[in-house]
């Protein structure tokens, strides 16, 4: 519930008066409700149906003196107009404040969704070596409309809880002795239906694990779709699917069966509730005609609203592992948020040009595991010259990259730029002056276009075409039917490996780093356009700072330093040809 109450705080911070607004024209249409069902007991004493029993009704007689002094002619249509005025009235009032709630709605998922998705953008970058990505999938869609559905019916269950009141104190006013019946009666009915809400409770935590493996398996499946199809793998895939959408079937089946019957029993005890009341205004209380058609209608509308306080607070129980998830996921983010950094991007390009990089006595281990991952490093990666880093797999050149670039925070020593300490902001900031590519680099499912001025958005085509031929893809781009604007597909799936590592190259070089960090990242090149490459890398140097990863001795050929990783030890060599790899 505490998790419930954070959510509600947040509503309420979003919302401002508009909350209150919205809960004050909830509870209003309820009272017009009950207007206009009041009404109701005068035109039915106008056209003799109660008797003298109208008089019972409190405000009813003086209703019925008023339409009587009428003409005969005008008094019933007079009436009925002015019925279907009020219920016209609330029915465009309800049409607002439907909009109106609608709104308020999907701008507070969008602000969740938004600072959710901010605080995952800052998070640092061991925060999500430790996790799932479809795991943030998962929160972000699922869960978060879960949390949203359920804040918002919260509200509902709320507004309807003030009008059952003033409705309550409307029966009490007519009959304290059956009201007082009803509420007893309630009260009994809420407390065996205790068990239930436990029930919901647990369906809700299966219904968030079930959706968490359904995530997590179906982005495992299509990351892995090729390895699937060629190994001819379908079937056991389809054996996974259809065990876990079962569960997830019978699930949400043994919900509805639970709401089903939570409805059925509200039902039956309310035909039980109306025949008691009859029983005792006729044979004990005697009250009027008309004071019992008023609580009986009175009731029959009240009743439904029980049903629904219980069947809401179900589902919003139900709903309370998602908002647990997300506020898990809000704290997580915020143990793990970079600090902010107030350096544009050109102070931090101007800032790194001419800097040297030293590592002294950089040691790192994942997790707090027990092998270091470095040990001990110290190394100077000199300005505007290209380093190799080179060594066997697992030796860690990728985790010295990660901290040279302030990926990764060295658990002992330091890292310094041209002699100054990055850390904190500086170590966040100094990314603004570094371009990586990875070995396997990453494409949105977008136009080659917007694939490189995602960097730069405002690179003319001229600076495209210039970053396109450093990186040997000029001629690809020129011969493919849509050149620039053609679609790349999802991660760059309609274009061969080396294809993909070229443009990833030319969106780094457009950007013009004062770092450019390649990462394996001619790996999959024929010897030609590696070449190419090598050439442009060699042409480069001067003007940036160059490190390479690389197992193949070709790559580096032209590097002014080597540095050799050994299990997680460094050791610098001036020759190439040195290389233990
Ligand atoms: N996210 C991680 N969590 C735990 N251990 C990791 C993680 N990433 C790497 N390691 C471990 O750290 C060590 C160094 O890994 P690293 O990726 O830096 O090696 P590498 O030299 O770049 O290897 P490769 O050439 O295969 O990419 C390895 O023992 C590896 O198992």
């Amino acid at each position: 519930m505490t998790d419930l109450r954070y959510y509600l705080g947040k509503l309420r911070r979003y919302a401002g008066a508009r909350l209150y607004g919205q809960l004050a024209a909830m509870v209003a249409l309820g009272l017009f409700d009950g207007v206009g069902l009041y009404m109701l007991v005068p035109m039915l004493g106008l056209l003799g149906f109660l008797g003298n029993g109208a008089g019972s009704v409190p405000f009813a007689e003086e209703g019925l003196e008023t339409l009587r002094e009428l003409p005969e002619s005008l008094a019933l249509p007079l009436s009925l107009a002015v019925y279907v005025l009020i219920v016209a009235a609330q029915a465009f009032f309800q049409r607002e404040q439907s909009v109106r709630g609608a709104r308020l709605q999907q701008g507070f998922i969008r602000h969740l969704r938004l600072t959710l998705y901010d605080s995952l953008l800052h998070s640092n970058w061991p925060f999500f070596i430790r996790r799932r990505k479809s795991d943030f999938h998962h929160l972000l869609t699922s869960e978060l409309a879960r949390v949203s559905q359920a804040t918002h019916l919260f509200l509902q269950l709320t507004s309807s809880l003030v009008f059952t009141i003033i409705q309550i104190g409307i029966a009490f006013w007519l009959s304290a002795e059956l009201t007082a019946v009803v509420l007893v009666s309630g009260a009994v009915i809420a407390l065996a239906m205790r068990g239930r809400i436990r029930r919901a409770k647990e369906v809700g935590n299966r219904n968030s694990e079930l959706s968490l493996s359904y995530y997590a398996g179906l982005n495992d499946h299509f990351s892995g779709i090729k390895d699937i199809k060629s190994n001819r793998l379908e079937a056991s895939y389809l054996d996974w699917f259809r065990a876990l959408t079962g569960r997830m079937e019978a699930n949400f089946t043994a919900f509805a069966r639970l709401q089903a019957s939570t409805q059925s029993l509200y039902r039956i005890a309310a035909a039980a509730l109306i025949a008691l009341f009859v029983y005792l205004s006729f044979e004990v209380l005697r009250v009027g005609a008309g004071q019992l058609l008023l609580i009986v209608i009175l009731f029959a509308r009240l009743w439904p609203r029980f049903t629904a306080i219980q069947a809401g607070a179900e589902q919003i129980v139900s709903a309370i592992p998602a908002f647990q998830g997300l506020r898990r996921l809000e704290r997580e983010c915020g143990e793990a948020r970079e600090p902010e950094e107030e350096r544009t991007i050109e102070d931090e390009r101007v800032r790194f040009a001419h800097a040297e990089i030293e590592c002294r006595g950089v040691s790192f281990r994942y997790g707090g595991g027990s092998d270091y991952a470095l040990r001990d490093v110290t190394v100077t990666i000199p300005a505007g010259k290209m380093t190799a880093i080179v060594g066997k797999s697992g030796a860690g050149k990728s985790t010295l990259a990660d901290v040279l670039m302030g990926l990764l925070e060295p658990e002992s020593g330091s890292v310094l730029f041209g002699g100054r300490p990055a850390t904190g902001d500086a170590r966040v900031a100094l990314r603004h002056a570094v371009s990586y590519v990875a070995q396997d680099p990453f494409l949105f499912h977008a136009s080659i276009r917007d694939n490189l001025l995602c960097v730069r958005p405002n690179a003319g085509e001229e600076e495209l075409w210039d970053a396109l031929r450093f990186a040997a893809s000029d001629e690809f781009v020129k011969r493919l039917p849509e050149g620039l604007d053609t679609i790349v597909g999802d991660r760059g799936v309609r274009l061969s490996g080396g294809e993909r590592q070229r443009l990833v190259l030319a969106r780094a070089i457009l950007r013009k780093p004062s770092i450019l960090v390649l990462d394996e990242a001619t790996s999959a090149l024929d010897t030609d356009n590696e070449e190419k490459i090598r050439q442009a890398i060699d042409r480069l140097k001067g003007t940036m700072t160059i490190i390479v990863i690389a197992h193949r001795l070709t790559t580096i050929r032209g590097a002014d330093q080597v540095i050799a990783m050994e299990r997680g030890e460094a050791s610098v060599r001036k020759d190439y040809r040195q290389d233990p790899a």
